[in-house]
């Protein structure tokens, strides 16, 4: 099962924020969808969610239809007049497979009441109502805006644990999140909105992050032409560059001094595609 977008674009007040974007999401993975502020992450899940219409191309969303697609648009007031059972009872009206004791588990394994209403949460206690709907809900396409905002750290690892079971069992979650790290142990792929395009990373490809010394005046064009230089401390550079290439660059041990192999991280990429 596949969402597909397909030549998806979009403008906002004569501004074109995305551009003839396409891409799949596919069954069981993780999406960190990533870009500077404003970039139009919010535009593209509410055009996959159906609550903004595309000015061209097409979004596919498989056999269920809307009910294969949760999202909640503005969280801070979401459900704030009801308790958990009519919480329940709304969803079913979209999500017809809703999974009430599911919902029920996953709020009292976290000491949630179901029987006061969501706005006397605090706002992280909304977030986890909101994660476990989003659970519940059976739908195959979860899409979260910024899921680990306010969370502890318990309920963070807590969630990541229910995400990577509902992967396991063929659904899929994108993520847009400005807490890069968090994706670091969460997404296959990512996603990323630079101007009005997205361009794709697989996050297990050949580049890796390293750490070297460098004793010349300036660094060597033929580095430069296949490395990003992520850090420089005194002699000391951090950079990208792809795996097979390092024998080849690192051939002058009397100028550069080979230290290290490091992990990259989301927050490399997004520095390495756009800073
Ligand atoms: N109602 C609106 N009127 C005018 N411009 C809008 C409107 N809604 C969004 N935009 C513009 O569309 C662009 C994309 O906004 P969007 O909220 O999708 O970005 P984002 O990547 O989610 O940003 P952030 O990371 O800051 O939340 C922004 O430039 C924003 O100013």
């Amino acid at each position: 099962m596949t969402l597909q977008v397909k030549d998806v674009s979009k403008a906002i007040a004569g501004k074109m924020i995305l551009e003839a974007v396409s891409f799949e999401m596919t069954a069981g993975s993780v999406i960190g969808l990533v870009g500077r502020n404003g970039a139009g992450k919010t535009t593209l899940m509410r055009l996959i969610a159906g609550e903004m219409l595309a000015d061209n191309g097409e979004i596919l969303l498989g056999d269920k239809g809307r009910a294969s697609i949760f999202y909640v648009d503005t969280l801070s007031n979401w459900m704030s007049a009801y308790h958990a059972t009519t919480v329940v009872d709304i969803l079913k009206m979209f999500y017809p497979e809703f999974d009430q004791d599911q919902f029920m588990m996953i709020l009292s394994s976290q000491n949630l009441p179901a029987d006061k209403t969501i706005s006397t949460f605090s706002k992280g206690q909304k977030a986890l109502v909101y994660l476990a709907a989003g659970i519940a809900s059976q739908a195959t396409y979860l899409l979260f805006d910024e899921p680990l905002d306010g969370l502890d750290i318990f309920v963070k690892d807590y969630f990541k644990k229910m995400l990577l079971e509902l992967v396991d069992a063929g659904r899929s979650a994108m993520i847009a999140t400005h807490n890069l790290a968090e994706l670091d142990s969460l997404a296959d792929r990512l996603l990323l909105i630079k101007g009005t395009q997205i361009t794709e990373q697989v996050c297990e490809s050949d580049i890796v992050k390293i750490q070297f010394v460098y004793e010349g005046d300036t660094l060597a064009s033929n580095l430069l032409d296949v490395a990003t230089i992520l850090e420089k401390r005194g002699r000391v550079y951090v950079a990208l560059i792809s795996e097979s290439l390092i024998p080849a660059i690192f051939t002058d041990t009397t100028t550069y001094r080979f230290v290290e192999i490091l992990q990259v991280t989301t927050e490399d990429i997004f520095r390495k595609e756009l800073g």
